[in-house]
């Protein structure tokens, strides 16, 4: 059973009772344009909870329908309660003053290091980063040399996942495989690599306060992705969502770090950073929709395909007809409300990981222009940022994350 899982119980058995106001008095959520903005005047280490794109809200929206405030659904409940971990965890780290190890502690894993080997593994996960993410690993070039390792070092880890349920060797990847790769990664944690790309993550979980939750339940998402290939309501795609995608954003946060004259709470920069994943794998979800219909996979909410009096075998089919461009600019607009969370969240990181953030966040936001532009053909037409495009976000992202305060 998936670590999550317990915290999901509980969460389930809560989620109808707790109050979006968990923190009492201090903060005040106003309604704007039909949306519940956060106006916060709290400490950094403060637990009133932040506005954040709640699934059954953005549900309703789709819906266009009023947004409920008092209650939160059972994976909301489930994603939070790990943010909140996540951020407690920066806290502490922030609290005695330290984001790397104490000088002098001893490393978990120091034969490697001391060999120069580390160097190397490091070096390999840029490769792989360069040549499989260009944009990004550009945008990492300003990080400190510390931090661009480490963010290489994830990426390198989260492609591999991945790799495992889509790569070529997918259709070997069994449940049991999965349990292997989970274990090789408590491994890597405990300081006990297994090949170099593990050797560079477990050099940088030593070194910043991230934690094994995130990367477990990523492993999570791909087990999901064996056996399920339908989702009921937006409610469990956010579930989803946040394995395969939010993750990253709570992987990452420890390493980008958050700017030291932040006046935002941890908790927010980290909801955030989920935002992020989401709106990305959201993004992802859409563009594919055909391609995934080919492989028998709906990534969709079904209710909502059923409100818009849609079928499975109209995504079969493939035909844009106006209930399916209707039905598609309620998903784009979703997709776009986390999208605008993130970027909200985007000031409150360390001045030179906000260029790469602000990068990435815009190019897969001109993803959702492109659906459009196809005149929402996600069927047999592939969304994509052309080159023009993708060169020009760069230098405007590089402005305006300078001026970001
Ligand atoms: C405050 C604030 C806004 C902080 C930002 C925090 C941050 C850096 C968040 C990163 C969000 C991000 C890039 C999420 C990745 C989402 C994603 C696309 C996930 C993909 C999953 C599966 O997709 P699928 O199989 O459906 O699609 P494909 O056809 O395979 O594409 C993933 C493929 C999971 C694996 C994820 C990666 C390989 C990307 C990992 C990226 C990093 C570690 C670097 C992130 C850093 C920057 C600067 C963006
Ligand atoms: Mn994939």
């Amino acid at each position: 059973m998936p670590a999550s899982s317990s915290s999901s119980a509980a969460a389930a058995a809560a989620a109808w009772t707790t109050p979006l106001h968990r923190g009492g008095g201090g903060c005040c959520l106003l309604r704007v344009h039909g949306r519940f903005l956060h106006h916060q005047h709290r400490p950094r280490r403060s637990r009133c909870r932040p506005f954040v794109v709640r699934p059954l809200m953005a549900s309703l929206l789709v819906a266009a329908a009023p947004a409920p405030v008092s209650r939160r659904t059972a994976a909301e409940e489930a994603v939070y309660e790990v943010v909140l971990r996540q951020a407690a965890l920066v806290d502490e780290a922030a609290a005695a003053g330290r984001v790397t190890p104490p000088a002098g502690a001893p490393r978990r894993w120091a034969n490697v290091g001391s060999w120069g080997l580390l160097g190397d593994a490091y070096d390999r996960c840029g490769e792989v980063c360069a040549e499989y993410a260009k944009t990004f690993y550009l945008g990492t070039q300003l990080m400190t040399p510390d931090r661009r390792k480490a963010v290489w070092a994830i990426y390198v880890w989260c492609r591999r996942t991945d790799e495992l349920v889509d790569g070529p060797n997918s259709s070997y990847i069994t449940p049991k495989a999965l349990d292997r790769w989970e274990k090789r990664l408590e491994d890597l944690f405990e300081g006990r690599p297994y090949d170099m790309y593990d050797a560079a993550l477990s050099d940088t979980v030593s070194k910043f306060p991230v934690d094994i939750q995130p990367f477990k339940d990523m492993i999570e998402g791909m087990r999901l992705d064996l056996w399920k290939s339908r989702y009921k309501s937006f409610d469990e795609l956010y579930l989803y969502c946040y394995y395969v995608a939010g993750t990253v954003g709570l992987m990452t946060v420890p390493v980008m770090g958050i700017a030291p004259d932040s006046k935002a709470s941890t908790e927010s920069v980290y909801n955030a950073a989920l935002a992020l994943g989401i709106a990305n794998q959201l993004t992802n979800i859409l563009r594919d929709v055909g391609e995934d219909s080919r492989r028998g996979r709906i990534y969709l909410p079904l209710d909502e395909l059923a409100e818009a009096d849609l079928t499975e075998d109209d995504i079969f089919r493939g035909k844009v007809t106006d209930k399916w461009r209707k039905f598609m600019k309620g998903q784009i607009q979703r997709a776009r409300l986390f999208f605008d969370e993130a970027e909200n969240g985007v000031a409150h990181l360390d001045s030179a990981s906000r260029w790469p953030v602000l990068a990435s966040l815009w190019l897969y936001r001109q993803i959702l222009d492109a659906i459009e532009a196809n005149d929402y053909n996600n069927f047999t037409k592939r969304a994509y940022v052309g080159k023009a495009k993708k060169l020009l976000s760069l230098p405007v992202a590089y402005a305006r994350a300078a001026v970001a305060s």
